[in-house]
């Protein structure tokens, strides 16, 4: 059994604890800017960075890091969005985390979280997300699909993360415009940002949709990198914690676009 189904196991559990307590998680209408309008309008590559206390590849990264001091920092060295991991068992963060953050920042926020129920999504939106993560790898096609358009629906914006040319193409089914690439292999944990490159390479630049290099981005080097390769946004999470200096670490990230993307 691999991590990614143990961690899927476990959401199958909160998911059953959410529904049988019937939490409230109605919520008011969204004020955020889009991401997509702001990464296809930006003019450099955009970082979105993120809170991240634990992993299950790092073990410990920052736990007793400030998720609104450290948003505060990201905001203003010019992140594009903040991502706030949410699950507690394997990364230890909160729902908590991510409210206390929505409250002090007003660009687009990321829900980081394993969905594979609808209430998973009234809960992230609840909590003041603008976004939601799908991981094609952990969902059949009929998931992603009822989930996409329930996200949607909700007036959120989805951020599909895809692997491999297989899973690329079951974004593109569902219409994604925001595909993330995961450096990071999720059943082995190993990092290759050739994985991005290689997802370029079939990626549609002519449509209108966004392609995201997540994971293993350390300093500017590796941003050029995957900006080369066409991705317009870096997800950022442990290099950002571990930093000494976030917001110089932050700014050396936002690097020149290549001409794939222009
Ligand atoms: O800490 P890193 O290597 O910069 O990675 C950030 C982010 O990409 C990573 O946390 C991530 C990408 N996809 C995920 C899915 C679930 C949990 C975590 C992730």
């Amino acid at each position: 059994m691999t991590i990614l189904d143990k961690i899927i196991e476990e959401k199958r559990v909160e998911v059953e604890r959410l529904l049988t307590q019937n939490v409230e998680l109605r919520s008011e209408a969204l004020s955020r800017p889009s991401l997509f309008k702001t990464l296809y309008e930006a003019e450099h590559l955009q970082v979105i960075s993120e809170i991240k206390r634990a992993s299950p590849s790092k073990g410990l990264i920052a736990e007793g890091a400030d998720p609104v001091a450290q948003a505060e920092i990201y905001v203003n060295a010019g992140a594009a969005a903040i991502s706030v991991l949410t699950d507690t068992p394997f990364f230890k963060g909160s729902f908590d985390d991510l409210a206390a953050v929505a409250n002090h920042v007003d660009i687009p926020l990321l829900c980081k979280d394993f969905i594979i129920h609808q209430v998973q999504i009234d809960r992230a939106k609840h909590a003041g997300a603008s976004i939601i993560l799908l991981i094609v790898a952990a969902l059949s096609d009929r998931e992603l699909t009822e989930l996409h358009a329930y996200a949607t629906a909700s007036g959120l914006e989805v951020l599909v993360e895809v692997h491999d040319a297989e899973e690329l193409q079951r974004a593109l089914a569902i219409d994604a415009k925001l595909i993330g690439v995961n450096n990071r292999d999720l059943r082995t944990f190993t990092v290759d940002l050739k994985r991005t490159e290689e997802i370029a390479a079939l990626f549609p630049f002519h449509e209108e949709r966004v392609l995201i290099s997540e994971s293993g981005i350390w300093e500017a080097e590796d941003a050029q990198f995957v900006s080369n390769a066409g991705a317009r946004a870096v997800l950022v999470g442990e290099s950002l914690m571990r930093s000494g200096n976030v917001d110089e670490t932050l700014r050396s990230l936002q690097v020149t676009f290549s001409e794939v993307v222009r």
